[in-house]
């Protein structure tokens, strides 16, 4: 039996948020999920899928916004997933293949098109750059910063020596962001968001920024809220660092989850998959992505069929 089968248990969404939903599901569909049980359900997700609309321009068309060529891109096509505390879920894939767009949809800052997103609490998705100002400290921005994600000033006040110890930018921490390269300005974004300690942290290639020293750092500040109990997400183009650090990996193909298992089969798997690709070696790559389908399926949920 498919392991990854969510059968039909009667358990309860009333303690759970609802992150993305067109529209309200039947509630007898709701308690068709298996939330309950051990460990906790963290995020749940249900046939979700998420569209682009583009507009191209066809050749000999004039620029008249009316006369462009509408387009609708799939970038999600019918994703299921239980995820419970402790678990930390590397999302591995092409480029292109959707682990932006599904991370963006699971934290709730992408409407789905079409599914059901439920999570324990609010997912923080890694990037409060949107309340962050180029022309403020970085200092002010760890005040700002903490705020924003909800914390009250007492809370912000005791996580600054923390943050500015994670981030370990030295001086720069009092000059304006607006001076800092790319991986300093990386740097403080993620010991802001690791500090808010969310139950639910999505990560999209935080790590792919920054020297060795913050990559150990930050990986300890990713244990530690595993610890606690939490739930993390992580995007990275590097199967490698999702293998060493994760205890699941999904991997995406086509917008679609081709296997759901432990980090440590599904990424090597993917990891061969690229590496026959990138040789040009098309009957390798087929051979790693048919294994892993069928050794690792993704999540279906037994109350109404396979998800497609
Ligand atoms: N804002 C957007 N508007 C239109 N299409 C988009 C948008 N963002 C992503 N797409 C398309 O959706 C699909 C999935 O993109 P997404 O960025 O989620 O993939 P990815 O796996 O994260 O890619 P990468 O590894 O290159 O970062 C692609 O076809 C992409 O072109």
């Amino acid at each position: 039996m498919n392991k990854n089968n969510i059968g039909v248990q009667r358990g309860s969404s009333k303690n759970f948020i609802e992150v993305a939903a067109q529209s309200q599901p039947p509630e007898l569909e709701r308690e068709a999920w298996s939330l309950a049980g051990e460990p906790k359900v963290t995020l749940a997700a249900e046939d979700v899928r998420l569209r682009y609309t583009i507009y191209a321009d066809s050749p000999g068309r004039s620029f008249i916004r009316g006369r462009r060529k509408r387009q609708s891109v799939p970038a999600v096509r019918g994703v299921s997933l239980i995820v419970r505390e402790g678990e930390m879920v590397g999302l591995v894939g092409l480029n292109g293949s959707g682990k932006s767009s599904l991370l963006r949809v699971l934290a709730g800052s992408e409407p789905a098109t079409s599914g059901y997103v439920f999570a324990s609490s609010q997912p923080q998705l890694l990037g409060v750059s949107a309340a962050l100002v180029p022309d403020l400290s970085g200092l002010d921005n760890i005040w700002l910063g903490t705020l924003a994600m909800g914390m009250d000033p007492d809370q912000a006040h005791d996580a600054k020596d923390k943050i500015i110890e994670l981030a370990d930018i030295g001086h720069a921490i009092r000059q304006p962001m607006r001076t800092y390269s790319s991986g300093m300005a990386a740097r403080l974004r993620f010991a802001i968001s690791v500090a808010a300690q969310p139950e639910i942290l999505m990560i999209d290639e935080a790590l792919a920024t920054g020297d060795a020293a913050f990559h150990k750092r930050s990986e300890d500040a990713m244990h530690e809220l595993l610890d606690r109990s939490g739930t993390v997400f992580l995007v990275s183009h590097a199967a490698k660092t999702i293998e060493d650090l994760c205890t699941r990996a999904i991997w995406l193909h086509k917008g679609a989850v081709v296997a759901d298992g432990p980090a440590t089969e599904v990424a090597r798997l993917y990891r061969f998959f690229a590496h026959a690709l990138a040789n040009d070696n098309k009957e390798g790559a087929d051979k790693a992505l048919l294994r892993a389908r069928d050794e690792h399926p993704p999540t279906t949920f037994q109350s109404r069929g396979s998800t497609r």
